[in-house]
């Protein structure tokens, strides 16, 4: 299979990156619209496969996209980045026009392709994709969930003074510092609930941390962070080329599930070959409902940007 990368910036290389490394393909492109980026990060990372022993063919191309065609996965992080202080719903004016351009030009030569959408504010970009695309809504595909539960589970670890792995925590709703819902009453440690551990007070600042985890990230660096996204996207295209069926919380068109249509926002989704296979319905409670469809009116209301595009 082919997998094309679009933006070669910090997410989009760590994309890549990953996807060689695990070997989800014969083939990966990387595109930008930056003259030469994608050939030479193409270039520094095939010259790590003789160090990591991995032989997936890694090309670059400079928005020439016929280097794309008959791609399986496209996954697009082209766009601008925030900046300190910034939310992610700023990045609209600039990304929507980048991410309807990429969609467009993507579909010509991959028409079959499943779309990962990266770039920011995700939710919104995801529903753009799905507007200017007219494919079927299981191939496209809004990653943000699965990097803010990984986020969850780092603070939860600190907390709880245990290993990641061993936790099991989703974060639904929008991917936004405000719309996005910890769920911390569906958290477990090894199948025990975190309450059995954790004060409510405890609890209360890990959901919170974990909202701004995307903002404390990109005060510290100057831009937004890559390496947690990068290997998130990579997760995600894993689940699909190797039809893995994870469940992994993911910004998908809804048609009445969880109470809400005609938006993409993030819940809990079936991945594998076919894209986005079945939402699993996690019985939300009175409190989580509220919380998630405020989240909805949140991302509701950006959607309203795109009538003007
Ligand atoms: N959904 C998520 O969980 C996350 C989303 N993001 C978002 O991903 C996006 C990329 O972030 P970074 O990689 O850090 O930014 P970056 O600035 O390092 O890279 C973006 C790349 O996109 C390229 N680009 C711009 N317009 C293009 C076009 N029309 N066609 C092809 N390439 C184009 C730029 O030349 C640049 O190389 C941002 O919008 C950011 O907010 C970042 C982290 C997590
Ligand atoms: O925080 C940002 O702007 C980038 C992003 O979506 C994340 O890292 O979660």
């Amino acid at each position: 299979m082919k997998i094309t990368v679009v933006g070669a910036g910090a997410v989009g290389a760590t994309v890549a990156d990953n996807i060689a490394r695990k070997e989800l393909c014969e083939e990966l492109v990387l595109l930008d619209i930056k003259e030469g980026l994608a050939e030479g990060k193409a270039l520094d990372m095939t010259q790590t496969a003789a160090l990591l022993g991995f032989d997936t063919r890694i090309t670059g191309s400079t928005n020439d996209y016929s280097k794309t065609a008959g791609s399986g996965v496209v996954v697009i992080t082209s766009g601008i980045p925030r900046k300190p202080g910034m939310t992610r719903e700023e990045l609209i004016g600039t990304n929507a026009n980048i991410v309807k351009g990429v969609t467009e030009n993507i579909l010509k030569h991959s028409p079959d392709a499943i779309i990962i959408v990266i770039s920011n504010p995700m939710d919104t970009m995801t529903m753009l994709a799905l507007q200017s695309s007219g494919i079927p809504k299981n191939r496209i595909i809004g990653m943000g969930g699965i990097l803010d539960s990984a986020r969850f589970k780092c603070y939860l670890s600190a907390a709880l003074g245990c290993s990641p792995n061993d936790l099991n925590a989703t974060v639904i709703g929008g991917h936004g510092d405000t719309t996005m819902i910890p769920l911390i009453r569906y958290a477990t440690w090894n199948s025990v609930p975190v309450s059995t551990f954790l004060s409510e007070e405890q609890q209360q600042k890990v959901v919170s941390d974990t909202m701004v985890g995307g903002a404390t990230l990109t005060k510290l660096i100057g831009t937004s962070a890559w390496y947690a996204p990068g290997a998130a996207g990579a997760a995600l295209v894993e689940s699909i080329v190797r039809d893995e069926k994870r469940l992994f919380s993911c910004c998908v068109s809804l048609e009445g599930e969880y109470g809400q249509s005609d938006i993409c926002l993030g819940v809990p989704v079936i991945i594998g070959k076919n894209g986005w296979e079945r939402i699993v319905d996690y019985k939300l409670d009175e409190n989580e409902q509220a919380l998630f469809n405020k989240s909805a009116d949140a991302v509701r209301s950006m959607n309203d940007v795109l009538k003007t595009l």
